[in-house]
């Protein structure tokens, strides 16, 4: 489609409504298209132009918005099409948690998730096997999920933890067992072998944040992220070049960016899209056609994942932005608040039809919880 087509169809869209934005339909099965974003410069096209009734915002945000929402329709306004797509396969939910289940916020250690979140994810966790693949260390992950029926993966899939038997569904009752406690978890780090570089770098990289007012390290495990969001503009760059000559030092790592964050990671070939495979198979899903993985997140890590679940030609890749991004993502949520409707909505609707069928045949054979507490 050409860029004045885009235009005309965005402002289209802009006129009508505001509140139903997606006049697509679905895409239940993933076709590989690399043409998966909407050319932003439609942005710089209209960018002196503001709305009349929301002064502030630019009509320019609205337009592109809208027209990126056409291509990465709302996974709520598609809700009822993606159900129709899933109905007789076996969902298996992936969830990111910064920016996902828990909103961004400026301290990393205060970004808590909501009861209500934690109450929708234990809900989803009922029927659907669970796994929350995150950036941080999987004993944080764990401590602000405080689920025990959902599986965790930390430091963006390179700590995961599989416990001997399925997971049971769990009432809320016991939602803080601690998996670990079990002897024959099965712990799958394909990074261990560089934990004693990533504490000398953690050392280094402690030392020169020292020395800029707002940046400070996140120790998680099998990568380390170096915060800036409460950085001076004009501290950045020499941040920036002070983390990468740390590195000159290790080139066995790299560097990677995230929301106003720097990630320092071995140099293995392993991602969160790694991690959804490693799930699939080690949980029984791999070779059935009928699994379709489900998969929310926020981040360029997440992107990964999307990618994984396209080159598998079915599934639900889902990101949570308010913004247009270059994604690889089908679908949209504009925020955690959003994502809280999505859960409890594909809860509520497997809830509703599963009544004629048993867990087992949703978990399929042999994950099948053996009881509800
Ligand atoms: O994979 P994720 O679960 O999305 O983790 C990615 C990083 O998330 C955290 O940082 C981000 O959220 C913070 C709290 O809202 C925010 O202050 C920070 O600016 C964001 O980048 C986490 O602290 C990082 O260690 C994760 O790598």
């Amino acid at each position: 489609m050409t860029n004045s087509a885009k235009l005309n169809r965005a402002m289209r869209l802009h006129r009508s409504s505001t509140s139903n934005k997606q006049k697509v339909q679905p895409i239940t099965k993933v076709v590989k298209n690399d043409e998966n974003s909407v050319n932003l410069s439609l942005a710089s096209i209209t960018s002196n132009l503001h709305d009349i009734s929301t002064p502030n915002r630019p009509i320019s945000s609205d337009l592109a918005y809208n027209s990126w929402v056409v291509e990465h329709p709302s996974a709520l306004g598609s809700f009822d099409q993606m159900m129709k797509a899933a109905k007789g396969k076996r969902m298996v939910v992936f969830l990111d948690y910064d920016g996902t289940l828990s909103p961004i916020v400026d301290d990393p250690d205060r970004a808590f998730m909501s009861d209500e979140m934690r109450a929708a994810v234990r809900e989803v966790a009922k029927y659907f096997p669970t796994a929350v693949i995150s950036g941080r260390s999987r004993d944080k992950l764990k401590g602000f999920v405080q689920l025990s029926n959902v599986y965790y993966a930390g430091s963006h899939g390179m700590d995961i933890m599989i416990p001997p038997r399925p997971l049971k569904p769990c009432d809320g009752k016991n939602h803080t067992t601690a998996m670990d406690k079990k002897a024959s978890d099965v712990l799958f780090q394909p990074a261990k072998r560089f934990l004693p570089a990533i504490q000398e770098i953690r050392t280094l990289l402690e030392e020169i944040t020292r020395k800029i007012e707002g940046a400070r390290v996140e120790d998680n495990r099998f990568c380390l992220s170096v915060h800036f969001r409460k950085v001076q503009d004009e501290d950045y760059d020499i941040l920036e070049a002070k983390v990468k000559s740390v590195l000159e030092n290790y080139p066995e790592f790299h560097l990677t960016f995230g929301k106003k964050v720097l990630e320092v990671r071995p140099s293995i070939e392993w991602n969160k899209g790694h991690a959804l495979e490693y799930l699939l198979d080690t949980l029984g899903f791999s070779n059935s056609s009928d699994v379709l993985p489900l998969y929310i997140g926020d981040d360029r890590t997440d992107e990964d994942a999307f990618k994984v679940i396209r080159s598998r030609g079915l599934g639900f890749p889902i990101i949570v932005s308010s913004t247009p991004k270059d994604t690889k993502a089908c679908y949209s949520l504009q925020d955690p608040s959003e994502v809280l409707t999505f859960l409890l909505r594909i809860a509520r609707w497997r809830k509703a039809s599963s009544s004629s069928r048993s867990l087992a045949q949703i978990w399929g054979p042999g994950n099948s919880p053996r009881s509800v507490n």
